[in-house]
């Protein structure tokens, strides 16, 4: 099964690189500690999944295409494949115009993409047809952007009437809770509210939160936008590289119902890898703190709240004050486990599998997947990833609908918006979808 990747604006492209290499060096690489066979029918997998390959070479193509309104992130990402002499990009694979959205949702969405739109489903249609077998499609944007962001949600639109039987998952990427632009909440309303349309899962990653993995985990001191990337793109592989229907595997085993389409990633451990030489990790230390991880919400093995418990059985969960819910249990829908390494065989999931973590509406079955996987992940002995569909997200969605709310009652900047053609109305009804997704993972 292959997954096309398409990458948007200057976020989409420079994670999409990143998720592209670390898949790469993974599979090249010689820590995969299980036997001789089982690495070779792995590489083989992951290969198919994500690149084809070159017919006089043999070089690995990435499954991509590239798409922005200006040249220069994408002309960058081409060649930083290129220089890594271990994969690339088809050149042919790109759409690029000279000028971008300037962080205008409207314009991304209303003027480019309607514009762009056979040259970009062309350049779809032949990656699709390049597989074999199509798993489905896996987009990478930002969501604050104009490009990523409007363009993203249109494509996205267009994919779903293209191939309405394929799985797409959006990856998105939350901005900076401060110092981004103005119109960032506006931006993020409008893409959320539509993706949730179109896309059968969103998988998120905020900027704040990786910023921290990399300030506290990896230990880096000037942290640029490929730190973080990075980071996202070790997560995502851990994720992507073992499963069997990759897209497929993650909405059965994650999103039982589309009301419910907001999933978050974990990993652990994360180090850099200095301090992974001289660390050793048994799996039930890293499975505890996993699980705290979980029903604390934290991003992060540090710091994590240890005081947080699951509600005792018989009695209804506590009240969960919006302005404080950071302190309080996250409630899951459903939850994957993906366990990679060494001893694998061993690793005990029961507290996974504890009802008091979830909604009493799914069988347990129903909320609660495992992966195991001997072949360990890029060069970590033993690791664990949770992909969850849980409350992770309500206080920043309350917050980001809050204050594009509050804009939106004084009329701030709506006039950038109607110039291309996105009405109030347009925002009231993201507004009320936003507002339902919140009702229904507060019910949880
Ligand atoms: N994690 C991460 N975030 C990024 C990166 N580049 C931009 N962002 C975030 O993305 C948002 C801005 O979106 P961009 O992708 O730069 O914009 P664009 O989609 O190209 O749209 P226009 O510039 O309006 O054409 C902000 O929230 C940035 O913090 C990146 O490489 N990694």
């Amino acid at each position: 099964m292959s997954i096309v990747t398409i990458q948007l604006g200057q976020c989409g492209n420079q994670i999409g690189r990143e998720v592209f290499s670390a898949i790469c060096n993974d599979f090249h690489s010689t820590h995969g500690l299980c036997y001789k066979k089982e690495n070779e029918s792995y590489q083989e997998a992951c290969k198919e999944r994500f690149f084809s390959e070159e017919k006089k070479t043999g070089v690995p193509v990435a499954r991509a295409v590239l798409v922005d309104m200006e040249p220069k992130v994408i002309s960058q990402t081409l060649s930083m494949a290129d220089r890594s002499g271990s994969w690339k990009y088809d050149h042919q694979s790109r759409f690029c115009q000279k000028q971008g959205s300037g962080n205008n949702w409207a314009n991304g969405y209303s003027v480019h993409g309607p514009q762009h739109k056979d040259d970009i489903m062309n350049l779809v249609q032949k990656e699709a047809e390049k597989c074999d077998r199509l798993g489905g499609f896996f987009t990478v944007m930002s969501m604050a952007g104009g490009t990523g962001s409007g363009l993203g949600a249109f494509v996205t639109q267009c994919l779903r009437d293209a191939y309405r039987n394929s799985f797409i998952l959006n990856q998105v990427i939350w901005p900076y809770g401060t110092g981004e632009v103005i119109v960032q909440n506006y931006n993020s309303v409008l893409t959320l509210s539509h993706l949730y349309q179109s896309s059968d899962a969103l998988l998120v990653h905020e900027n704040d939160a990786i910023h921290e993995i990399c300030a506290q985990l990896m230990n880096i001191k000037q942290i640029s936008f490929k730190d973080v990337n990075q980071v996202i793109a070790h997560q995502l592989g851990s994720v992507f590289q073992p499963t069997r229907s990759p897209l497929g595997d993650l909405m059965e085993s994650l999103v039982p119902h589309p009301e419910f389409k907001l999933l978050s990633l974990r990993n652990i451990p994360q180090m850099s890898e200095n301090s992974l030489t001289y660390s050793t990790f048994t799996w039930p230390g890293l499975i505890k703190h996993l699980r705290q991880m979980l029903i604390a919400n934290a991003k992060m093995e540090e710091g994590i709240n240890w005081q947080v418990r699951p509600p005792l059985p018989g009695l209804p969960a506590p009240p969960k004050p919006s302005m404080n819910r950071s302190a309080c249990f996250n409630t899951s829908l459903a939850n994957l486990v993906i366990v990679r390494g060494k001893e694998v065989q061993s690793a005990d999931l029961g507290s996974f599998r504890d009802p008091s973590l979830y909604t009493s509406w799914l069988n347990m079955q129903d909320a609660f997947s495992v992966w195991k996987t001997s072949r360990a992940f890029n060069k970590y002995e033993k690791s664990a990833s949770l992909v969850s569909n849980s409350q992770f997200l309500l206080k920043p969605i309350d917050n980001i609908v809050g204050k594009a709310w509050n804009m939106f009652a004084s009329k701030a900047y709506i006039h950038q918006y109607t110039q291309f053609g996105i009405e109030e109305e347009d925002f009231l009804d993201s507004f009320t979808s936003l507002e339902q997704v919140i009702t229904s993972y507060t019910r949880l």
